[in-house]
């Protein structure tokens, strides 16, 4: 992975690019990352439609906020079609589901001209994640529990042990490529409680931010996602406080990887 340009984004709302309101919706609502989709949210008989509607979409443009298109995986028959299209697009990046190996990956970002976000949502995928993630287009993982839970036979409704270990790779690998980390959906929509508990286990584990499938699922994974009030103070206080070697800091020990990450929240704020 060639390291990504941007800052990574903690909100990704995916939308299908077939839902004219929501792709209106999407352009109001303060997501990092808009993902057009059209794989699984697509009904099969409007997949046309919703390509040429993605595309239309990126070139109307949402502001500030990334834009990407998530196509259909290598084996459908409309996957073709949606690399031409992508290829064409003004899309920031391209959403590649179901990644099994480097090689599709690297196809598919040579075939659209520019950065793929992965989806590791099977278990070749996870088994394969370091090799997907090491391939120079891919600039982040997207963990997709709702297949991994089908793929592995995880009851839809389980927790998220049975995917934990999933989860865990796929931040391992992205991380030891240097690209970003995105965890996956909640599924629960009238859940807000459900979604923060879940949105601070994933930032626990690692991730940059979290896959959103509506539009009262942004604020709160932005504000789980983003550095607090009380991180921000104390990373001020513990750069200006921090000299060199181990020291002591507000009652616990600081060393320099203490300092890149304080520095690291203040320049998320900026
Ligand atoms: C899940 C939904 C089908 C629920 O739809 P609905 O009950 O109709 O929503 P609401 O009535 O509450 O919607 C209120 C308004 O918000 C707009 N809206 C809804 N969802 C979105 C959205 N994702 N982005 C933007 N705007 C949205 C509605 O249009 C309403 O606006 P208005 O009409 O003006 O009043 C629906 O939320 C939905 O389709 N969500 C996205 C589904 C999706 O994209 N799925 C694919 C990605 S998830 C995935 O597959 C992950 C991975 O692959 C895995 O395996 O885990
Ligand atoms: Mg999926």
């Amino acid at each position: 992975m060639s390291a990504p340009r941007r800052l990574s984004p903690r909100s990704l709302l995916f939308l299908p690019a077939s839902n004219p309101r929501a792709v209106a919706k999407a352009r109001m609502l303060k997501a990092d990352c808009v993902v057009l989709d059209l794989e699984d949210a697509v009904p099969r008989s409007d997949k046309a439609a919703a390509r040429a509607a993605a595309v239309a979409a990126v070139a109307e443009g949402f502001g500030p906020r990334l834009t990407a298109i998530r196509i259909n995986g290598v084996a459908d028959g409309e996957h073709t079609d949606d690399l031409e299209a992508v290829a064409a697009s003004v899309a920031d990046y391209v959403v590649l589901p179901k990644v099994e190996n480097a090689s599709d990956a690297a196809v598919v970002g040579s075939a659209c001209r520019r950065p793929v976000l992965a989806m590791i949502e099977t278990p070749p995928g996870v088994l394969a994640a370091a090799e997907i993630a090491e391939v120079a287009a891919v600039h982040g993982l997207i963990a997709g529990v709702n297949d991994l839970r089908a793929s592995l036979g995880i009851p839809a409704g389980a927790d998220r042990a049975g995917v934990a270990l999933a989860l865990q790779t796929v931040v391992l690998a992205a991380r030891a490529s240097g690209g970003w980390a995105i965890d996956g959906v909640f599924n629960l929509l009238d859940d807000t409680d459900g979604l923060v508990a879940e949105c601070r286990a994933g930032r626990d584990m690692g991730f940059d931010g979290k896959s959103l499938i509506h539009p009262g699922q942004v604020d709160a994974c932005n504000r789980a996602f983003g550095p607090s009030d009380a991180e921000v103070e104390d990373a001020r206080a513990l750069l200006a406080a921090a000299t060199d070697g181990a020291e002591r800091f507000r009652g616990r020990m600081i060393e320099a990887m203490h300092v890149a990450q304080a520095q690291a929240v203040v320049a998320r704020v900026r």
